[in-house]
């Protein structure tokens, strides 16, 4: 008999739209092609994708009335929604500040009886209860950063990515960060196991591996393999082919994107040539 489908639910705007739509798709799902489709079956993935604005998305999971969903994890928390993170997927990066006027407030300590604008009024109200401040806590639905230039916030606390918007606005960070956000797959708080749920993570994860990873493969001098397995030791531990030349191996390992000139360059001064790297089109780990 089928089984239903995997309910997921996917920004249908905003910074996590695009990336969320693309990593599925690199994981071998079917998108939407045009922005106004809110609804898309996959019947070969037995899947069905809900597009719908990234802030409502952990209501919904968390609800239960959809299996999973995308969502920023700063969005998770301001929500409060019975949710949880089942796996960081690395797009959307941000953090999330107090900024003002420069010198208007040095950390959360000076922010007793001020007026904060954000459009995270539960995520700054738990941080503002964490820190005992009480503090008059304006919402908006965005644009925050004019809060202050048009005299309806003292400071303001917002996302901040490069801090160009913030920089336009006059503005400048103060205090440690809120919080620290990424994309994140949440499910249900409490939700019981489910394969087609572990596939769907199986797959991202291939997705963030395939990103993060490159195949190194080089020639080593088999006096020096040990030496060369320090340097690339691999996820669990490097492929070794013998050679014509007995006296080298071929050596084939994982490596992390970020650090492949670094270990090229060691590689090459210990004596190991033809080093080759190649990129990673997909994976299960
Ligand atoms: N400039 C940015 N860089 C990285 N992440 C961002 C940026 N702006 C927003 N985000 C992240 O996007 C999510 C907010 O989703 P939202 O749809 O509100 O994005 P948005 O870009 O503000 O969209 P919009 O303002 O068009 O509604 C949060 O997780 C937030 O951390
Ligand atoms: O540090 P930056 O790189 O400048 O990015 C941060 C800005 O990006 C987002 O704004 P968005 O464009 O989504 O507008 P909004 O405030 O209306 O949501 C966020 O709310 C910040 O304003
Ligand atoms: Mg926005």
């Amino acid at each position: 008999m089928p089984t239903e489908p995997l309910r997921i639910a996917v920004p249908n705007k905003g910074s996590l739209s695009e990336a969320a739509s693309a990593m599925l798709r690199e994981a071998g799902y079917n998108q939407r092609r045009e922005a106004k489709e809110l609804l898309l079956d996959d019947p070969d993935n037995n899947a069905q994708f809900v597009f719908l604005r990234p802030r409502d998305i952990a209501l919904y999971v968390g609800s239960g009335t959809l299996d999973a969903g995308i969502t920023g994890r700063d969005l998770l928390l301001d929500s409060r929604a019975p949710a949880d993170e089942v796996l960081p997927l690395g797009f959307a990066r941000s953090t999330f500040r107090f900024a003002g006027r420069p010198g208007v407030a040095s950390g959360v300590g000076d922010l007793e009886g001020r007026r904060i604008a954000t459009s995270y009024s539960g995520l700054l109200a738990k941080h503002l209860a964490d820190h005992g401040v009480t503090a008059d806590i304006v919402h908006l639905d965005g644009a925050v950063e004019t809060a202050v230039a048009l005299g309806i916030a003292d400071v303001i606390a917002d996302v901040v990515e490069t801090g160009t918007t913030l920089r336009a606005a006059g503005l400048e960070i103060f205090g440690e960060p809120i919080m620290r956000s990424e994309a994140t797959l949440v499910r249900r708080a409490g939700a019981e196991a489910d394969p087609a749920v572990e596939v769907l993570v199986r797959r991202l994860q291939g997705v963030l591996v395939a990103r993060q990873y490159v195949i190194v493969d080089y020639d080593c001098p088999k006096a020096l393999v040990e030496r060369a397995f320090a340097i690339t030791p691999g996820l669990e531990s490097p492929t070794v082919s013998p050679l014509a030349n007995d006296e080298w191996v071929a050596v084939r390992a994982m490596v992390k994107s970020s650090e492949t000139n670094r270990v090229m360059d060691e590689l090459y001064d210990l004596g190991a040539r033809g080093i080759l790297v190649t990129s990673i089109h997909a994976c299960r780990l």
